[in-house]
């Protein structure tokens, strides 16, 4: 797979009068590679805008290295400009247009030939509305004609900041509907939020930022699976006997009101069998899996994770990397 966008060490601190200095982006890294949908993914404030803004050549970075399609950014962007669709600050369309002639007239200013009009309206699904004015549009359509629009000039890279942001769940799985069928069709997507459940569902690989630093990335797979502690709730009867009986076996486990909580046990058959052969017979057991929200609040919350050291001593997958030394640094300065 060949590297689509590349950010080594990339710095922007900004100067204001009432804040003075600001480091936006603190040293961040970035890899996104041929045919991901790759979440960009990390707290309001993180540093998400910033960065794509720098990679775009819309704001002057300080400091690092950047790459789009092979071109050094900012200086070689013009060369790769036209295979890149990119909504950075969020469009806003004529209300009165209909939104065919809203894509006519983008198609016409941007050179594109105007066949491609009812082709992108096609891709993102709008085609049998695309005669309406876009003021009666719902905020998932008006989304959808953003894509639209930077689909127009036929991209191999497509860069959206928070596409899915206000949608419900309906205009979340049409997202994700969409950025898949463009995958499909050979069509790399970054896309930044900071809403989880939206990176999880939509995304195959997955970045995350805070304060300015990469503090995980990789398969959105594998980075749950690095924080997989193989965590089990066991509804059991004399959960006291039970908790000694899987102690005793070398199993750790809490004590709950109405469940045990057992960590580190990867298949189940060892909790069923040490309690079974002891006449205590399971009414549950389910596996407790992170979800990336978990996650998140781990990399970018304060609270340590016990799971973090299995990262560094190589038994997490390979795709998968937590930088430690970002979360070591922030503590420190923290
Ligand atoms: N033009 C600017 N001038 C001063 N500070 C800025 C500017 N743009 C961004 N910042 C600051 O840089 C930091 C990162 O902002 P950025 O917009 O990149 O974050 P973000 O992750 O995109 O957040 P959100 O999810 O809220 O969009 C914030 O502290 C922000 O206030």
């Amino acid at each position: 797979m060949s590297a689509v966008i590349e950010i080594a060490g990339l710095h922007k601190t900004f100067h204001t009068l009432r804040q003075g200095r600001r480091t936006a982006v603190d040293g961040f890294d970035l890899l996104v590679e041929s045919g991901q949908v790759h979440g960009f993914l990390g707290p309001n404030g993180s540093g998400k805008t910033t960065t794509l803004r720098a990679l775009l050549g819309l704001v002057r970075a300080d400091g690092g290295r950047m790459s789009v399609l092979g071109a050094e950014s900012p200086g070689r962007l013009p060369e790769v400009a036209g295979r890149v669709g990119a909504i950075v600050e969020s469009p806003q369309f004529f209300a009165n247009f209909t939104a065919r002639r809203t894509l006519r007239l983008l198609a016409l200013a941007g050179g594109v030939p105007t066949t491609r009009v009812d082709a992108v309206l096609e891709q993102v699904g709008l085609r049998d509305r695309g005669d309406e004015r876009v003021r009666g549009y719902s905020l998932g359509m008006k989304q959808r004609l953003a894509v639209a629009s930077a689909l127009l000039k036929n991209p191999e890279l497509l860069i959206l900041d928070e596409p899915a942001n206000g949608l419900d769940p309906a205009g979340i799985r049409e997202m994700r509907d969409l950025m898949r069928s463009l995958a499909a069709a050979g069509v790399t997507v970054l896309l930044s939020s900071h809403i989880l459940a939206e990176i999880q569902l939509i995304c195959d690989h997955v970045t995350i930022i805070s304060r300015g630093r990469r503090v995980a990335h990789g398969r959105v797979d594998e980075v749950l699976a690095g924080f997989d502690q193989h965590e089990w709730r066991v509804g059991v009867a004399e959960p006291e006997r039970a908790a000694e009986l899987l102690a005793r076996a070398g199993v750790s486990v809490t004590v709950h009101p109405d469940h045990l909580l057992v960590a580190g046990v990867d298949d189940a058959e060892v909790i069923s069998r040490t309690l079974g052969e002891q006449g205590l017979w399971v009414r549950e057991l389910v596996p407790l899996r992170p979800d990336l929200e978990s996650v998140f609040l781990e990399l970018t919350g304060d609270a340590p994770h016990p799971a973090l050291p299995r990262q560094v001593d190589g038994t997490a997958p390979d795709d998968m990397v937590i930088d430690l030394d970002v979360r070591e640094s922030r503590e420190v300065g923290a």
